[in-house]
């Protein structure tokens, strides 16, 4: 969004082109709810690993609801502002933006009444610590990754990935008040799984990114390069992953599922370096959701059936 008459400007026309009436699909649909869905597991993981006992609704349910909100609402700002380059993507043209179900204008007030919201949900129920950072990644979401890092380096989505990286430290705050290094682990191995997660899509609908003038990895560097690039952070993944287990916050139950989960994953960029079919970087892609999701349910199962692990410092 570049200023207001911009947003005027543009209402006309798309509200003119309206090919369907905006329903609440829509509005849901601007928040990426899977995405939030699963940033909000990683949020859960954080708290529960926080506490050795269960965490109290009274926190868990404002946590969440906060978080979900402000997520949500970094997302719809992603949308506006990302609307003109997603009208130029086959994958993103139907969103409700392009397709003119939805005006600009709707979609600020929309963002701003669901992150002020959630804002004042984490300050009045859980804390300002939490309040304050979750309102940091919704500024590196919204604004630094999509505004700017987006259009400007192929390193976008490594430094915008610390905002999606964010929630288990946002899960860990909310419930002690304070930063503690297991979860900036956590943080750590979110941030280091982004990269495979997103280039391997970016491999696949590389053309498209192109036609939009995005200087993603495999625009501005090659497929090759980016695969290169694929099995060396899965290598750093497969390391990072084995930490909760080697500085003994996690068991046994975390070290061997996450292991096997580590291997897949590098089986398959090791076939998307070395032997690749069309379809593997887009499976790829699809197994990092499955695999980040198994990880942190791992974590969790581990915390709370696996035996107490002998905890450092
Ligand atoms: C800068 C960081 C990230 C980038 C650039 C990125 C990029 C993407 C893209 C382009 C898609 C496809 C969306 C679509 O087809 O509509 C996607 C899907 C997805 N991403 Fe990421 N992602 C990032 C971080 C994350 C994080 C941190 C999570 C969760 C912890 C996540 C979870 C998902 C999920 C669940 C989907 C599937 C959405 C669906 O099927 O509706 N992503 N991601
Ligand atoms: C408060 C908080 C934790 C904020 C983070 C919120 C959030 C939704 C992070 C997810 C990152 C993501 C989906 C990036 C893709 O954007 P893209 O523009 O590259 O993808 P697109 O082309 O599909 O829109």
């Amino acid at each position: 969004m570049s200023n207001t008459s911009e947003l005027k400007a543009d209402s006309a026309p798309l509200a003119a082109d309206a090919k369907k009436q905006a329903g609440w699909r829509d509005y849901l649909e601007l928040t990426k709810p899977n995405v939030v869905l699963l940033l909000l597991l990683t949020a859960l993981v954080g708290m529960c690993l926080a506490t050795e006992t269960w965490v109290a609704w009274q926190i868990l349910i404002p946590a969440l609801a906060g978080i979900g909100l402000m997520s949500g609402s970094a997302a719809a700002i992603n949308h506006l502002v990302d609307r003109h380059i997603d009208a130029r993507m086959a994958r993103t043209l139907r969103r409700p933006l392009p397709s003119g179900s939805l005006s600009p204008k709707r979609v600020l007030s929309f963002a701003a009444i669901i992150g002020g919201l959630g804002f004042a949900i984490l300050a009045l129920w859980v804390n300002m610590l939490t309040a304050w950072l979750t309102f940091a990644s919704l500024v590196g979401y919204a604004f630094i990754y999509t505004m700017y890092l987006k259009r400007a380096t192929p390193q976008n989505i490594v430094i915008g990935g610390l905002a999606g990286a964010a929630p288990p430290l946002l899960g860990w705050t909310a419930v002690t008040n304070e930063i503690h290094p297991f979860a900036i682990m956590l943080v750590m191995i979110v941030f280091t799984w982004t990269p495979p997660h997103f280039w391997a899509l970016a491999v696949h609908r590389a053309k498209d990114y192109a036609k939009a003038e995005i200087p993603m990895l495999p625009v501005t560097h090659g497929i090759e390069f980016t695969k290169t690039c694929i099995l060396l952070y899965t290598i750093l993944l497969g390391i990072i992953c084995l930490l909760p287990y080697l500085i003994g916050m996690s068991g046994v139950i975390y070290l061997i599922g996450s292991s096997i989960l580590s291997i897949w994953f590098l089986g398959y960029a090791w076939k998307l370096k070395f032997a690749p079919s069309k379809l593997t970087a887009f499976k790829m892609f699809k197994f990092s959701i499955w695999q980040l999701m198994a990880l942190f349910i791992l974590l969790l199962v581990d915390h709370y059936v696996g035996p107490a692990p002998v905890l450092m410092g």
